[in-house]
């Protein structure tokens, strides 16, 4: 017996720095209707899909404030949960989140999953941030990632929902191998993730021509090593003048592409999808119980705790991420 859902990926283009959060929730809901009309049942939005990629900038205050959700949902984000279940539809939403816990302001970089019920099943904190803590004069574009977001403190949880074992992360985590290992080993048959990746690559700007080979490359090896289906969607475009890549897609656990967006706009690209074709690779070349060598992996967790212990000492240094109330 086939477990089969159509699925979607919605692209977003540019989100202008002014776009009030209710026009872009409009174009979502937009995509969300033409992924239905095309027979899909769960949507993958981007990364801080909400609003303009605000670390672009060094802000500070009600200005930086402004870009972060407390509540979720929202009165701005309710009408996309409405409209999940009107049509009977989950979806991946990622977004700046910002909670009160203990007399402290806490900052994620957060993606959720929210059944066509209108309930959120799953929720992942971003783990692996890029970017850097101050403003750096020569940057064009800061980001600002580190310094606006705690590092996720969920790790990389798995839920049930659509019939399936799921698992979701966030834009550079797709470039770490861990990542999807870590998802594969706990049972993730789909991994859906947003991203907001600039072509433009400061520190090697020799590297420019391969942000959209580097894209695929990882999620790509992500699905085939895992034996999963992986979703990446993009915001794309050129948003506030920096040129943000484009190429969401649906990747087979064989690791091939699917289904892909053409442009570098609001678009959906839909593919039906089996669950169980992740047996074709987890029953054989990565039967993880027949192959698999943890006792030779011991590099991968070292260094933990000294790892742990300096991203407390930034954090309680910074004045954005943890910061008392
Ligand atoms: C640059 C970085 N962006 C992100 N939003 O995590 C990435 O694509 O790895």
């Amino acid at each position: 017996m086939s477990r089969s859902i159509v699925v979607a990926t919605a692209q977003l283009g540019p989100i202008a720095r002014d776009e009030p959060r209710a026009s872009a929730v409009a174009r979502m809901i937009a995509l969300m209707e033409t992924a239905h009309s095309r027979g899909a049942r769960l949507v993958v939005f981007p990364e801080l899909a909400l609003t303009t990629f605000f670390p672009r900038w060094l802000l500070e205050g009600d200005e930086l404030d402004a870009f972060y959700e407390t509540e979720m949902p929202g009165p701005d984000t309710a009408p996309l949960f409405e409209a999940a279940k009107r049509l009977g539809v989950g979806f991946y939403l990622g977004y700046a989140e910002l909670l009160h816990e203990g007399g402290t302001t806490r900052r994620f970089n957060t993606s959720i999953f929210v059944t066509p019920e209108g309930e959120i099943a799953g929720r992942y904190r971003k783990v692996h941030l890029p970017g850097h803590y101050n403003h750096e004069d020569w940057r064009r574009f800061q980001h600002l990632e580190k310094r606006y977001f705690e590092h996720g403190d969920l790790g990389f949880p798995v839920f049930e929902a659509m019939g399936g074992t799921l698992g979701m992360c966030l834009c550079n985590d797709r470039r770490w191998p861990e990542t999807f290992r870590v998802l594969g080993l706990r049972g993730a048959e789909l991994i859906m993730l947003g991203y907001n990746t600039p072509q433009h690559y400061p520190q090697a700007p020799e590297h420019d021509h391969l942000q959209d080979f580097h894209n695929h490359l990882s999620m790509q090896h992500g699905a085939y090593a895992n034996g999963a289906w992986v979703i990446g969607t993009a915001k794309a475009g050129r948003e506030e003048g920096c040129d943000l890549i484009a190429g969401s897609c649906i990747i087979a656990p064989t690791g091939e592409i699917i289904a892909r967006t053409q442009g570098v706009g609001d678009e959906v690209a839909v593919a039906e999808i089996d669950l169980d074709r992740c047996r074709e690779l987890r029953e054989n070349v990565f039967n993880f119980a027949l192959h698999r060598e943890p006792g030779d992996y011991g590099p991968i967790c070292e260094g933990a705790e000294a790892r742990a212990e300096e991203r407390a000492e930034i954090t309680r240094n910074s004045r954005f991420t943890a910061s008392a109330d």
